[in-house]
Formats: structure tokens, C-alpha cells, sequence
């Protein structure tokens, strides 16, 4: 008893601890190296990238360290606190400061359980990115993916054989692998590995973008090591409001207009910055196109209706958005997991093996193992298993809109906190619905108008149907029995009159209708958008050329998730930072080509 009090005190010095880190790491955001302080003056740098994000972070790094010239680093956020850095409690940034939190138009096709069908969309915003409020999971790659950017696309210098050095280039230096002892459910996917039937499926346990139980991700990795750098100046808490071109003698980026806001008076100071050579746009799937329409940059039609002058007629700018769309199931067990549930987090000897080895819950995600399928089957899927037994009601709906009674029916055991189990989450890896990023108005101050159109493909609905089988395969398999599994089909008002019955239990086999009416009542993006200003060969099938220069303009690149122009079948960041070295070395080699360039400070 007397050991568990001290214990107790040790998990509460630790939470003091804690909260003094935060409130240091905010204080030494502010001391941040080589911001530069605007004073009035016109500024000139040879390379301006807007956005710390994934893609930014890489690209500024890489100039930063091996070109003659100078770089500028816009950033509309400032740096991250701790909680960014402490894995598990990663999502408790999200509606904070560093987070965006848009939230998409209401959908047509799916998001019925969701408050006025809207889906809840995170953003990172500071330096870092979404990297830093990311959920750190780390993917390879897949060689058909690119083949498919090759042959498809026209893209041949995004074959398989040509990204492979810059992914190895982009991988993260340590990476942490959830190990087979870490829980019940790991060991039965091991054994699911071995005794599955369908050879061709790939098991593979988590492995995240963590070192020493501490988030490592393109901020510690690239960013970080070269802020110091003389030839590299950052400004964080600036927004970019717009792109200004210049016609002649050929149509180029000049300069952008940067707004910074007075936290205290609220009022907004701005002024030019001049382009040297490249403007580089890394702000994101939905930034990066929201920032060239409010310049003028897009379709001339979408750019009359919303009365803004036309600086150049791109008309793909912002379509072909898309995302993974997740179908969330909760299975409880009936043995001691151990899962993440309140019992387990408040568990002192968590804390203390956090603290001391950087392991257990805290040191991770929750997200254990993942089941994929590519070959043999109609629709590539994959089966994520995240180790929780109780989801917190408050923090889980207002992470993802979910109106209460949808939230309830999907996690009917939620109000116990010592619950054990987990959550199956199945989807598409190769979603064929298209959404879009237009704008409500040219103010970039206010958030775009995000349409994933999720499932408005029905073959994404099929294809969903098929990874829940999938899914229903692997829970109910021989490897799987001594969890004691049971599947709690969501008891949803609107889709009883399809399911569950009781027999559904039983036999795992609910209607084709019934799963279609819970995917389109509670499925969530999966945060992975993309291809809103795809890479292509003409302005007539992309935006981006495959050297990810803008249809037209040759010295302004996007670097970032936007250009992707098929979705990744997996966690898209490794892919977005091996995109970016990618186009290092394209501008690197343009560098050279044409001499020496200014120290324009
Ligand atoms: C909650 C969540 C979980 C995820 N989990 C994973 C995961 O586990 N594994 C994985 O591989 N991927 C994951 N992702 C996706 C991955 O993090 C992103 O795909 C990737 O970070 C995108 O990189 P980016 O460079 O395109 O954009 P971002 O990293 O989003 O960077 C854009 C940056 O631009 C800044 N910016 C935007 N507009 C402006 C402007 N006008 N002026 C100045 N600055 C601007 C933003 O503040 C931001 O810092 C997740 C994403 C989220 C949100």
C-alpha cells in the first residue's frame, strides 16, 4: 500500500513535471535562431517556401545545408509544445493552437452520424507541420503505387527505381517497432501471420517515427539541425495571403504578400517579400491550393465567380482531392489485453516505466499492427488495429464530430473504463472519389472550403464492405480465439432495419446493407489528403509538371502532399519527405547549371 502511495506521488510529480516542460517549451518557442524581424524594408531571397510542414521542413533543410543562396521559411504557426513530443497523448493537441481544425463541407455521401455531416479534418500548424501532429506511423512505400504514377500518369521519373534512393533518403533515422510481447493482440496477429490462409496478405506490426519514447519527426530530423544555418532565415507566425506574378519577358513568381497579426491588438502588419529565383509552396493539401486561388492562380471561371482577377488560368488547381476513408469497429476481449483504457493510463507503473525506458502505452500511439492485402484481391485494403478497450466519450467526439448517439452505438462499452479490447479499422488503400478545395472568399484568414466527397465512388463503398470482411476474417480466425473476441456491431437506429440481428454475432455475416449503412454513417477521413494539385504531364490532367513545377510558371514548385496524383496505399508522410529530397536536388541542380546565386539577406 505504502509502495503504491509513492507511486502515486511519482505519477503526480510527473504530471507537474510535465506541465513545467510545456510551459518552458512555450517559452523557448519564443527564441527561436535567425527569425527575421521585419522592419519595413523590402526583403529579396533566392528561394521562398511557404510552410514548415512535412514537405517544407525537408526541402528548407536541404537548401539550407548545400545551396550557394539564400532561404527564406514561412511559417503561419510557431513552434510546438511538449505534448507534441509525448506519443499517447498526441491527439490532445488537436482543436488547439497547433491545429487548423477545419472542418469539411457537409457530405453528400457518408458522415450521416457525424453533426451536420461534417467531417472533422486536423492540420498541423507550426513548424513541423502535420509531422508533428501526425500519429507518427511510418510506411516504406509500395512499388506499385509509383508504377502506377509511371504508367498511368505518364510520369517516368517517379518510377519505383527512381524514388527508392530518395525514400531511403527521407526514412526516419530511428524508428521504433511495436514488439511481439507488447500485448495479446500483437501475438495473435504473429500467429495470424503464420496460420492465415491468404499467403499474400502482409502483417506487420507498428513502427513509428519515435526515438528515446520522444516524437522524432522531419522537425528533430532535417529542420532543426540546420536552423542555425546563415544562409537560412525563418518567420514563424506569418501568413502567406498571396502570389504576385510577373508577365514578361516569361510569366514568373516575383514577390508575396505576408500578413503577420499584433496578438495584443489584433491588428495585421503586411508586406512584400521578393523571390529571387523559386517560390516553393509546401502548405499543405488544402493551403497550397487555397493560396493560389486567392492569388488568381486557378480556373478562370471559379476565379470570376468569386470576383478575383485572373493572374493565370490553371483550371485543375484544388480538384482531385483525396483521402483514405477509415470504418472504425470496436471488438472487446474477454482477457486482460493489457489495452489503453483509463486503468491502464492511470497506472503508476506506466508512468514509471515511461519515464525510465521511454516504453509501454505512453511510448506510442495505441495503434499495435496492421493487416494489408494488394494481390488476390478486387481492392487493395488494410486492417489497422489500435489497442484500446475504452475510448473517452468527450475527447473522441470532439476529435470527430460524431453526433452522441452514433459515438454510443459505435462504442457501446465506452462509459467502462477498465474495458479491454480493441478497435479494427478497415479501409481502402486505393480510393477512386475525387472531392475538392474551393474557396468561400479570398481572405486566406479564412479556412477553405474542403469537399472529400468520401464514397461518392460507389466502388469505395464495395471496396469498404470488403476490407470489413476482410477484417471479420482475421478477428474470427483461429489465431485470434484466446482474446475471447466479440464484435460489437453499432446498434444505429437508421440502420435497423438491416442488422445487426442476433444471429449476426454469431455468424459474423451481416447484410451487405447493413454494413453500408453504418460505413456511411460513421466512417472518418483517415487525414491523408492529397492530390489537390496533382503532378501530371499538361495543365489539362494536373497543375504540377514531374518536376513539380506549376503548368506554365517555371519558377514556382509545390512540395507537399498536393501533388500526389494517386493516394498512397499507406501512411503518406515518409512519402511526402522522400518527394521533397526529390525536388532538392532538382533545384539544387538548376543551382549549379546556372551559376552562383546572391546572398540576398
Ligand atoms: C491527425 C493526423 C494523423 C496523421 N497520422 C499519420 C501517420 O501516422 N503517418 C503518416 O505517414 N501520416 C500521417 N498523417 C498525414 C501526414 O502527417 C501528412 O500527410 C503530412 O504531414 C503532410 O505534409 P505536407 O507537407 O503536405 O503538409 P503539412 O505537414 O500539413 O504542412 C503544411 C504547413 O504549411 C503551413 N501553412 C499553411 N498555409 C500557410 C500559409 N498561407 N502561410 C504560411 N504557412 C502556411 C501550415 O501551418 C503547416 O505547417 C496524419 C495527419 C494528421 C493530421
Amino acid at each position: 500500500m505504502k509502495f503504491r502511495k509513492i507511486l502515486i506521488f511519482g505519477a503526480i510529480a510527473f504530471g507537474l513535471l510535465a506541465a513545467l516542460l510545456v510551459l518552458l517549451s512555450s517559452l523557448l518557442s519564443e527564441s527561436l535562431p535567425n527569425v527575421l524581424a521585419p522592419e519595413g524594408r523590402d526583403y529579396v531571397f533566392d528561394y521562398v517556401i511557404v510552410g514548415a510542414g512535412t514537405g517544407g521542413s525537408v526541402l528548407t533543410s536541404l537548401l539550407a545545408k548545400h545551396s550557394n543562396g539564400s532561404v527564406l521559411l514561412i511559417e503561419a504557426g510557431g513552434a510546438f509544445g511538449l505534448l507534441s513530443r509525448i506519443p499517447l497523448l498526441t491527439t490532445f493537441q488537436q482543436k488547439g493552437i497547433n491545429d487548423w481544425s477545419f472542418l469539411s463541407v457537409p457530405q453528400k455521401h457518408s458522415s450521416r452520424g457525424l453533426i451536420e455531416q461534417r467531417q472533422c479534418l486536423p492540420r498541423g500548424k507550426g513548424l513541423g507541420g502535420s509531422a508533428n501532429l501526425n500519429y507518427m506511423l511510418h510506411f516504406d512505400g509500395h512499388a506499385p503505387d509509383f508504377e502506377a504514377w509511371h504508367k498511368r500518369h505518364n510520369l517516368s521519373d517517379w518510377s519505383w527505381e527512381q524514388i527508392r534512393p530518395f525514400l531511403a533518403a527521407a526514412k526516419p533515422q530511428t524508428l521504433f517497432e511495436i514488439p511481439r510481447s507488447y500485448s495479446k493482440l500483437t501475438q495473435a496477429l504473429d500467429e495470424a501471420e503464420a496460420q492465415f490462409p491468404h499467403k499474400s496478405w502482409h502483417f506487420r506490426r507498428s513502427r513509428y517515427c519515435i526515438r528515446n519514447g520522444l516524437r522524432h519527426s522531419v522537425l528533430q530530423q532535417f529542420l532543426q539541425p540546420v536552423m542555425k544555418n546563415v544562409n537560412l532565415r525563418l518567420l514563424p507566425q506569418a501568413l502567406v495571403k498571396r502570389i504576385k506574378l510577373s508577365k514578361s519577358p516569361k510569366l514568373r513568381a516575383t514577390s508575396v504578400l505576408v500578413g503577420i497579426k499584433d496578438e495584443h491588438t489584433n491588428k495585421e502588419h503586411e508586406f512584400s517579400i521578393k523571390v529571387q529565383r523559386e517560390l516553393i509552396l509546401c502548405a499543405g493539401a488544402y493551403q497550397t491550393p487555397q493560396l493560389l486561388l486567392a492569388s488568381g492562380i486557378g480556373d478562370r471561371s471559379t476565379l470570376a465567380k468569386l470576383q478575383l482577377p485572373v493572374q493565370h488560368h490553371l483550371p485543375l488547381v484544388g480538384q482531385g482531392l483525396h483521402d483514405h476513408f477509415n470504418m472504425p469497429l470496436f471488438v472487446s476481449t474477454g482477457v486482460i489485453g493489457p489495452s489503453l483504457n483509463q486503468r491502464t493510463l492511470l497506472d503508476p507503473f506506466n508512468l514509471l516505466n515511461y519515464l525510465s525506458s521511454g516504453t509501454g502505452h505512453f511510448g506510442n500511439f495505441g495503434v499495435v499492427g496492421h493487416v494489408s492485402g494488394h494481390e488476390e484481391v478486387e481492392w487493395p485494403f488494410s486492417v489497422t488495429f489500435f489497442g484500446a478497450g475504452a475510448i473517452d466519450e468527450g475527447s473522441l467526439m470532439s476529435i470527430s464530430n460524431f453526433k452522441r448517439a452514433a459515438f454510443r452505438a459505435l462504442f457501446p462499452r465506452y462509459h467502462n473504463s477498465s474495458q479491454e479490447g480493441f478497435v479494427a479499422i478497415s479501409n481502402c488503400l486505393q480510393p477512386k472519389s475525387r472531392g475538392s478545395v474551393t474557396l468561400l472568399n479570398s481572405s486566406m484568414r479564412r479556412n477553405p472550403l474542403i469537399d472529400p466527397n468520401f464514397l461518392s465512388s460507389s466502388e469505395d463503398l464495395n471496396c469498404t464492405i470488403d476490407a470489413m470482411r476482410h477484417a471479420i476474417q482475421l478477428i474470427t480466425s483461429p489465431a485470434f480465439a484466446s482474446l475471447q473476441p466479440r464484435i460489437h456491431w453499432p446498434r444505429l437506429r437508421e440502420c435497423a432495419n438491416f442488422g445487426p440481428f442476433e444471429r449476426d454475432f454469431f455468424e459474423h455475416s451481416p447484410s451487405d446493407h447493413y454494413l453500408e449503412c453504418i460505413i456511411r454513417h460513421l466512417g472518418l477521413s483517415s487525414h491523408h489528403p492529397g492530390g489537390s494539385c496533382a503532378m501530371g504531364s499538361t495543365s489539362n490532367d494536373s497543375v504540377v509538371d514531374a518536376q513539380l513545377r506549376l503548368h506554365g510558371i517555371n519558377n514556382l514548385r509545390i512540395v507537399d502532399a498536393s501533388v500526389l496524383p494517386s493516394p498512397i496505399s499507406g501512411n503518406p508522410n515518409t512519402i511526402i519527405a522522400a518527394i521533397a529530397v526529390r525536388a532538392a536536388t532538382w533545384i539544387l541542380k538548376s543551382e549549379l547549371q546556372e551559376g552562383q546565386v546572391s546572398l540576398g539577406l
